[in-house]
């Protein structure tokens, strides 16, 4: 029986759309989505989505209806079990001219369904890798993939070229082991702050933009009491681009942040940005973030045994995955908004 999922629930964005083709993939249960990113100033689906939904499509053969730019409609019928392989995904295949349309929000798609499938992949991507209101390919590798590999999830991932908005042109490849067996995660304490490490970049710029990145966000988070080690780096690019990425190292997690270059905006300020999110965020002395705090709902729900984790801030982006998840069956997802802490118990 085809699942009905409304895509205007909630947050009404991109991720119901993503976490719906992902379940569908995983379980083969058709799906029926309808008023694809209502909730979005232009809703239905964008370069980025229409990605995905071919991604997840091809790796189980199957068939799609309303997969088109724009559509705000679509049905999904898997064709059988996940197939490992060697794949590629380009954006600019969605959206003739190019994209920046995030990549990692595409790997994120069909990560899982491959981490379960039979035999091991390797993928292209193409397209965005460092987009604002997504997860950038450095958090993917430094933040979420370790997080998941703790879950039982072995990928990785090599960022061939940087893909920065508008023009995307991004590379990356992604090498995921199949057959994994997931296991629940624990995540109530953080334990005390490692390190700090960053990359401040710029391609097509020059090099004093990198390095003011650098050492104002080491000087920031040093006055703070942070031990942290910016590297500032020069890259090759199909246009220009600059950001610093964040990542922070505690005892039991894992979290990043970053700022992104734009004309009139100082080095210093892009750095500030990121710091000030950084700072935020240990303040509140909870492992896991706002962001992987909706991301690790789908591993946790598949995985056999209970998990638990206490979050920063709880999101309408995590309470509206989790009801998504929840049409599937697949488990009791519980958000508890005062203690700010999730349980999911799957049954996968
Ligand atoms: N700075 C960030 N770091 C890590 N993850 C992020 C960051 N910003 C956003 N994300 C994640 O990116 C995802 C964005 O989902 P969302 O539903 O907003 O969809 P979208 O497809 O990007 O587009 P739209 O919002 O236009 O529909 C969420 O999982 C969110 O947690």
């Amino acid at each position: 029986m085809t699942i009905e999922i409304d895509g205007s629930y909630g947050e009404g964005g991109g991720q119901v759309l993503r976490t719906s083709l992902s379940l569908a993939a995983i379980t083969g249960e058709p799906i029926r989505i309808t008023g694809i990113r209502a909730g979005r100033k232009k809703p239905g689906l964008a370069a980025q989505h229409l990605t995905a939904v071919r991604a997840a499509a091809t790796i189980c053969h199957g068939q799609l209806q309303g997969d088109a730019l724009g559509s705000t409609m679509l049905e999904f019928i898997p064709g059988g079990a996940v197939q490992a392989g060697t794949y590629s995904f380009d954006v600019t295949e969605a959206q003739p001219g190019g994209s920046a349309g995030a990549i990692t929000l595409v790997l994120q798609t069909i990560l899982l369904p491959l981490a379960l499938a039979q035999g091991d992949s390797q993928i292209t991507l193409l397209g965005g890798t460092h987009v604002i209101f997504s997860p950038t390919m450095t958090y993917i590798e430094q933040v979420y993939l370790p997080m998941l590999r703790r879950m039982g999830i072995t990928a990785q991932v090599k960022l061939g070229a940087w893909g920065w908005y508008p023009r995307g042109g991004g590379v990356v490849n992604l090498q995921v082991k199949g057959g994994c067996q997931l296991t629940g995660l624990r995540l109530l304490e953080r334990g005390e702050l490692k390190r700090v490490r960053g990359l401040a970049v710029a391609t097509e710029l020059p090099a004093h933009i990198p390095q003011r990145m650098a050492s104002r966000a080491e000087n920031l988070l040093r006055a703070a009491g942070l031990r942290v080690y910016v590297q500032a780096l020069r890259e090759k690019g199909v246009a220009p681009g600059a950001g610093i990425f964040l990542t922070a190292e505690y005892r039991n997690s894992l979290t990043g942040f970053g700022g992104f270059g734009r004309l009139r905006l100082s080095s210093e300020k892009v750095a500030e940005i990121a710091c000030e999110q950084l700072l935020q965020f240990h303040q509140t002395g909870a492992p896991v973030d706002e962001h992987l705090a909706d991301q690790l709902l789908l591993p946790a729900v598949l995985a056999s045994g209970e998990s638990q984790y206490k979050v920063a801030e709880v999101s309408t982006h995590l309470t509206t995955n989790a009801a998504v998840i929840e049409r599937f069956g697949l488990g009791k997802i519980t958000v508890h908004q005062e203690e700010k802490t999730v349980a999911i118990i799957g049954n996968w």
